[in-house]
């Protein structure tokens, strides 16, 4: 690692040779591969120190955790990559020794040297010809060092990494507007420029072919010049070379433009969608959120094709219209106002075609939700022979969405019916009054400039009424906005994943003076709520149902954030932690778990970056589920498919347990996990909860309190709030609540339903 000595002024910089490269391979890989632990500054080498620095210098905070290194020592390719997947710009380069005096002011650059290891450039002296770094680990407030260009070049292997936020409005915070997508297509420039050329030089040759004819009638026929008709013919065969090769390369390029903005506008939906807060889908129906969001591949559709087109069009007409007065002043005029009056018809229906779509879009959202409700709950219609009631609801649906959109038809075809003769005048009517005007034409030119005229009004007709027409298009394309908008522009978890602090976790959680209220509830979930739990203490929730246990178990993940009083983990606000980084260092496992389709080991590692068949199995002992999985036909490689049909509740579970052990949490809630098993799932599982508990915070949310004994400490909720915190035995002893729950359980092993006389499972 290079050593650039605080306070110095230019002296030679020792390097110590293999030290970094060491580090960089041994602590950077495996520190931002280890599973779950939160790279600590000091650990990972000095690479991705110096870029964390720089990061934090343009107030984003990068994740060691997120770092993918194809090799053992960072490539300037994979750091710029690191910077980029956090939403910063980011580029790696190769500059020489006269442009690094050029950063004067800027921003921090990262220098890679020959060791594996980096420093900052913090500025530079053209007339000292020196250049000012600083250690990747010395103190915000050190100074940098000036060193030269002979010092530099000993330890530099020339690379830089230039770093800043992005300017760009296609941000992953940006909101979904038209503005958005406008930003989206401009970054296209290039190949709209390409496209415009393209397009433009093709409606100049649209003129040939018409000119042709007019000289052809006028001339060739007239004067029987085969020698023109020659010359014709060939400018004609190379026209249509020109047009075709030109009309094929344009395609291309359109092409090229649609599917980029494809994947950018699906990447964008997807990586927001995943950002709502829990909150939402739990207030909106599976398929009204798909049904919304289907919406964008209408938007796409619609930037890619009508619009472009027209635009491709209005290039055409730029060309047409001039050379139409040119050949008839007159006739140019007929067609100029039979476009106007098209305008005005398809303008008048704007209004009320923008109300009926807007019940079309209702009656879908509707229909769509019906949809999704039943296939997810399928289960549960199949179970109660519900049949019939959702059918009678999706009839119902249907109806209402057939009958929406034959009223948006109906009322959709009056412009068409309107415009279609309007547009038959535009093109017969100019031939008749064009042959009236040839008739009385002595010149006899008149005739060709009517066969021309003909060809161009006919090219000129349809960008008009299609110009109209993406007007009547905007306002479906304004709703679909304003669908998929209502989806992706709703606050989303956190400002973004990048800001928050990334404490070391240790386990230590403290509630104080915390009320919490569910939106559009009445009385707090939680109500001056106080209580402490040790770092690697074994701590149980009880309760009645309803009284808020689960959603303390929610708070702690960060899923609702709008409380009152302080949540602190290891002394630090909650709010202000890293949403990513804390759930990291929490391991959740809930009543019904969701496995996802592919393997057991797929379903365990659950693509976090690193982790192996070996930690796969660890888990998976740790969690009971070893001696099951082993037992299957095709082990850790069986397929499991979506929800998880082919496993028992108890193999599920332990499962989910072992998936969220993988990552070896500071933090483990098993919130309700244990209830729903059979006694010898639970069983397994409760055997093993002390090996699991080792070494970290748990947290357990149940109704049985037999799981329970075993805690340093149990809290006893009643509606919201906290009666009482003790071990086991003083509960018994002080809690009447704690007493008459504990009896009611197991009065069955107590003949006189009086003082308990269970023996609690041992946890080994
Ligand atoms: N997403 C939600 N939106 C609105 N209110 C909610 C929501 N979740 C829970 N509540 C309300 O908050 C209160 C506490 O609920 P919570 O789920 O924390 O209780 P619990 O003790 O875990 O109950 P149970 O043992 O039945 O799971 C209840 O009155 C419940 O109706």
């Amino acid at each position: 690692m290079v050593n650039i000595p605080v306070n110095a002024e230019i002296q030679a910089v020792p390097i110590h040779a293999g030290s970094a490269q060491g580090e960089a391979a041994g602590g950077e890989s495996t520190m931002a591969r280890t599973p779950g632990g939160p790279a600590e500054f000091d650990k990972i080498g000095p690479r991705l120190k110096a870029m964390l620095r720089a990061a934090r210098y343009h107030g984003v905070e990068l994740d060691p955790n997120e770092f993918r290194a194809a090799s053992a020592v960072p490539a300037a390719a994979d750091l710029s990559q690191w910077a980029q997947d956090a939403g910063m710009w980011s580029r790696a380069v190769r500059i020489r020794w006269s442009h690094l005096l050029r950063f004067q002011d800027a921003g921090p650059v990262v220098l890679l040297f020959n060791d594996g290891g980096a420093a900052l450039l913090t500025g530079a002296s053209a007339e000292r010809n020196v250049v000012f770094l600083k250690s990747a680990d010395a103190p915000d407030d050190g100074e940098a060092v000036a060193i030269d260009e002979l010092r530099l070049s000993q330890v530099w292997t020339g690379e830089a990494l230039l770093l800043r936020t992005t300017r760009s409005y296609v941000a992953a915070d940006a909101p979904f507007t038209l503005r958005w997508l406008a930003e989206l297509v401009r970054l296209e420039s290039h190949a709209l420029r390409d496209i415009t050329i393209a397009s433009f030089t093709l409606s100049v040759l649209t003129i040939l072919p018409p000119l042709i004819v007019m000289t052809v009638v006028n001339k060739v026929l007239q004067f029987n010049s085969i020698s023109t008709l020659v010359l014709l013919s060939a400018v004609i065969a190379v026209v249509f070379a020109y047009e075709t090769l030109l009309g094929h390369a344009r395609r291309l390029i359109i092409n090229v433009v649609g599917a980029r903005l494809d994947t950018k506008l699906q990447l964008h939906v997807f990586s927001r969608l995943l950002r709502l807060p829990l909150d939402y889908f739990e207030r909106h129906p599976a398929g009204e959120t798909m049904y919304h969001l289907a919406q964008v591949y209408r938007i796409r559709e619609f930037l890619t094709g009508k619009l472009l087109s027209t635009f491709l069009d209005m290039i055409t007409l730029c060309v047409l219209v001039p050379v139409m007065f040119y050949i008839n002043a007159a006739l140019a005029w007929i067609v100029l106002a039979c476009a106007v009056v098209i305008m005005l018809i398809i303008l008048a229906f704007l209004r009320p075609l923008r109300r009926r779509y807007q019940r079309v879009v209702d009656a879908e959202t509707w229909k769509s939700a019906a949809l999704g409700e039943t296939v997810v709950g399928i289960k549960t219609v199949k179970a109660l022979g519900l049949e019939p009631q959702r059918k009678a609801l999706w009839d119902e649906r249907v109806a209402e969405s057939g009958k929406a959109r034959l009223a948006f038809g109906q009322l959709a075809s009056w412009p068409q019916t309107l415009v279609t003769p309007i547009e038959r005048v535009m093109v017969l009517g100019t031939m008749l009054i064009g042959a009236y005007l040839a008739m009385n034409d002595r010149t006899g030119y008149m005739v060709g400039g009517l066969f021309a005229f003909m060809m161009i009004a006919q090219r000129v007709a349809q960008p008009l009424v299609g110009l109209a027409r993406l007007v009547e298009d905007y306002e479906e394309v304004g709703a679909a906005i304003g669908e998929a908008a209502s989806v992706l522009n709703r606050p989303l978890e956190s400002s973004s994943n990048s800001t928050g602090l990334r404490p070391r976790l240790v386990g230590e959680v403290v509630f104080s003076d915390l009320t919490f209220s569910y939106i559009a509830t009445k009385t707090p979930a939680l109500d001056r709520v106080s209580f402490h739990i040790p770092a690697g203490s074994m701590f149980g929730i009880v309760g009645r149902s309803g009284s808020g246990k689960s959603t303390i178990a929610r708070l702690l993940q960060g899923i609702n954030r709008d409380y009152s009083g302080f949540l602190k983990l290891d002394g630090v606000d909650l709010k202000e932690i890293n949403l990513r980084h804390l759930r990291q260092g929490l391991g959740v496992v809930l009543q019904d778990n969701f496995l996802f389709r592919g393997s057991i080991r797929d379903n365990i590692i659950a693509g976090r970056p690193g982790l192996t068949l070996s930690d796969a199995m660890r888990a998976a002992h740790l969690a009971g589920a070893q001696e099951f999985i082993e037992r299957m036909p095709n082990g850790y490689d069986t397929y499991i498919e979506e929800g998880s049909p082919n496993l028992s509740g108890g193999q599920k579970q332990r499962l989910a347990i072992a998936r969220a052990l993988i990552h070896d949490p500071t933090i483990l809630i098993l919130d309700e996990a244990t209830s729903a098993l059979d006694p010898e799932s639970e069983a397994v599982v409760s055997a093993n909860l002390m090996r699991i508990a080792s070494g970290r915070t748990m947290i357990i949310v149940s109704h049985r309190l037999s799981s329970l004994t075993e805690c340093d400490n149990i809290l006893v909720m009643d509606q919201g709030k906290v009666l009482d915190v003790a071990p086991h035995a003083t509960l018994l002893e002080r809690c009447a609540l704690y007493r008459q729950l504990w009896s009611q359980q197991n009065r069955h092993l107590d003949g006189r339903h009086g003082r308990p006389v269970a023996v609690p499972p041992r946890l080994v």
